[in-house]
């Protein structure tokens, strides 16, 4: 006998009551999170179903854990443990807070990929949306409607068997299977993908394995982040899938505008497209509908507690509901959070809860307890921003699209200006009535540098004024803009300045509209700046040139401006059909005749702020061909234009071209 095993339950015993574990909350929230990862846990169990700790479910909870260390009433502490948005999940598709149309759509993939018996097997649903608008709410309801299994992948913490999660959680590793050397973490998501559709679930609990539906699919939200260091690995595996699979596949993301970790880095559209994804975006959750899950969580909260009434206050759910933008596990996150502050300050007022929560957090009552109204000292927060800093909160991003149209559509307040914003009589003329929002918050939010942003505002303003004198003023703004970033030496310092000059500027000449009393533009599709483009083959270009032309041993200034024009105005043709390519493409733009612009690109509403990486200009290597000498010379990519007829057999011809001293 091991003297440590004898002595375990007795440490145990001697533990004192006041010791929770942190982890109280989160294995009842797991626990009752589904049915669905039973079956995956039954299906692999060398994968710890309970490692899927997620944070965002586990914050309230964990925050509660912590509470009821300081030896508060059990009660509290036993309501307070689980997290509401998991007690007060939705169940049916009436509950859940998600526009029909999305919730349709959903439902008619799913009918037409996972019920149907004769529809492709590997096909392939992508959830796009911001974070807590009800993506996976959505699947988890409409699959237990349907009757559809979810075989869900949930990263394993331990993979190289360092006993980690055996020890802290009791998981045992399976040694066979797949084999008992370590595994990567992508060898196994792959193995899973291609495996996990083959065997029926295990009927651990004694029950009928026949009774349940044949329908399932695979949900993948937990996505290895091996993929996001090299996303051409997760391409490979859905190709294969898409091939092999033999079940729908659910891909669940969320939009981060402006992170490399975005799901554009992941799947591009060429991606999607090549594997025939189908894509449904969800929207922030509507202010409406946040409102009334809110106050039916409240509710029912509030029925719970006996004998302490609490009186709701509807500003405050809906100071919750501005706050959250749309994110419906913050909102209840946040109610939770806001509910137990109000609960701890009327039950115990004793000065130990000040060393847990701070003082602003407790101020006011936030919106509960009789009598609240009215009463200077228990105010709630009015304004978003306030209650943001007293519950916590969404910071909120703007997407591009909507960046720009809050400041191309240039709305302003209606009615007569206060004497205090009033201009001297000399000034009536540049009189406006005030913004109805703070064009550099809106710069901000959206995630960009003021310079690109500025790119946008100048690619599509002219489409959003009423006449000349109105386009002429925005372009002397958007002139002067762009002179306050001329001098590298200041750019820096001078970047807010171009952001407040661009969009002030643009909003301060919106005038025509105004005068000829027409309401708006309506809507008006946004475009990419053409300047993207053009920049991206500059850097192209300037690596191919320094590719192509290495043998002459010259600095870039001198190979551009002295070798390349001296070479393209010859019109020698030289050896290489690469450099003969190269020079026809770019020495000799002037004889080029364009018809018309350039076609331009789209913004689409969920477009992020930052750079598209698809076409990213400032990493143009991925476009090149291999920088190997003889390839690069050899296989010109599609993109590049092919030597001309005329040219043809020059190659054979020796040719000597004086190679000359920069000096
Ligand atoms: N009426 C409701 N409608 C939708 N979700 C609700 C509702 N009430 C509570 N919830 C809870 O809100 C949470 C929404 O989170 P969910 O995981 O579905 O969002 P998501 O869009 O998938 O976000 P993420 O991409 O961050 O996972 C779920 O835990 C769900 O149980």
């Amino acid at each position: 006998m091991i003297p440590g095993t004898m002595q375990q339950p007795s440490k145990r015993k001697m533990d004192p009551p006041w010791v929770q574990s942190s982890f109280e909350g989160i294995g009842g929230d797991l626990s009752k999170a589904s049915g669905c990862r039973n079956t995956i846990s039954s299906l692999r169990p060398h994968i710890p179903v309970a490692s899927k700790v997620k944070s965002r479910r586990g914050a309230a909870a964990a925050s509660c854990a912590s509470m009821a260390k300081t030896g508060w009433r059990q009660d509290y502490n036993r309501d307070s443990a689980e997290s509401w948005v998991e007690r007060h999940a939705p169940t049916t598709t009436m509950e859940l807070a998600v526009h029909k149309k999305k919730v349709e759509e959903v439902e008619t993939w799913l009918r037409a990929h996972a019920l149907q018996y004769n529809a492709r097997k590997g096909s392939i649903l992508l959830i796009t949306g911001p974070a807590g608008a009800g993506k996976t709410a959505t699947l988890q309801v409409l699959c237990k409607q349907l009757g559809i299994i979810i075989h869900e992948w949930i990263n394993p913490l331990e993979i190289g068997g360092n006993g980690f999660g055996k020890e802290t959680f009791g998981w045992e590793r399976e040694p066979r299977g797949f084999g008992s050397g370590v595994q990567t973490q992508v060898a196994l998501f792959r193995e899973f993908l291609l495996r996990a559709n083959r065997y029926r679930a295990l009927c651990l609990n004694g029950g009928e394995a026949s009774v349940e539906p044949e329908a399932r699919l695979i949900l993948l939200e937990d996505i290895p982040n091996q993929f996001y260091r090299e996303p051409s690995s997760l391409h490979d595996v859905l190709r294969k899938f898409s091939i092999c699979g033999r079940c729908p596949l659910v891909l669940v993301a969320s939009d981060c505008s402006g992170s490399e970790y975005s799901l554009r880095t992941l799947l591009p559209r060429g991606i999607q497209e090549d594997l025939g994804v189908h894509v449904i975006s969800f929207n922030p959750v509507s202010p409406t509908s946040l409102l009334k899950v809110l106050m039916r969580v409240a509710s029912a909260e509030t029925a719970q507690v006996r004998g302490r009434p609490c009186v709701l206050n509807q500003t405050v759910l809906q100071d919750l509901c501005a706050s959250s933008a749309g994110d419906i596990r913050g909102a209840i996150n946040a109610l939770q959070f806001a509910w137990q502050c109000a609960s701890i300050r009327t039950q115990d007022t004793s000065d130990s809860t000040s060393s847990v929560f701070p003082r602003k957090l407790l101020r006011g009552g936030v919106g509960f307890g009789p009598g609240r109204r009215g009463r200077r000292g228990t105010e709630s927060p009015t304004s978003p921003e306030e209650s943001r800093t007293v519950f916590g909160g969404r910071d909120v991003s703007l997407f591009l699209f909507h960046a720009l149209g809050k400041i191309l559509h240039c709305k302003r307040e209606n009615g007569p200006i206060s004497e205090s914003h009033a201009l001297p009589t000399h000034l009536t003329h540049q009189q406006r009535n005030m913004l109805a929002v703070n064009p550099e918050d809106v710069v901000e939010r959206s995630q960009m540098s003021p310079e690109l942003f500025t790119l946008y505002l100048h690619q599509n303003y002219l489409g959003f004024l009423h006449d000349a004198e109105d386009v002429s003023a925005a372009a002397q703004h958007l002139s002067d803009a762009d002179c306050l970033t001329a001098d590298w030496a200041v750019r820096v310092e001078m970047r807010d300045y171009v952001a407040a000059v661009a969009t002030r500027g643009l909003l301060h000449s919106h005038v025509g509209r105004a005068r000829s009393g027409v309401a708006g533009v309506g809507f008006r599709p946004l475009h990419k700046p053409e300047w993207i483009s053009v920049h991206r083959k500059y850097v192209e270009a300037r690596l191919e040139a320094k590719q192509l032309f290495s043998s002459f041993c010259l600095p870039p200034l001198a190979l551009h401006l002295e070798l390349l024009p001296y070479l393209a105005l010859l019109n020698t043709p030289l050896r290489n059909p690469g450099q003969i390519a190269f020079l026809q493409d770019v020495g000799r733009f002037m004889h080029i005749k364009l018809p018309h612009r350039q076609e331009v690109i789209t913004i689409a509403e969920h477009d992020g702020g930052g750079i598209d990486p698809d076409n990213n200009p400032t990493d143009p290597t991925s476009a090149l061909p291999a920088p190997s000498n003889q390839s690069a010379y050899r296989d010109l990519s599609a993109s590049q234009p092919q030597p001309m007829d005329s040219h043809e057999g020059y190659e054979d011809e020796e040719l000597f071209i004086e190679e000359f001293d920069s000096d």
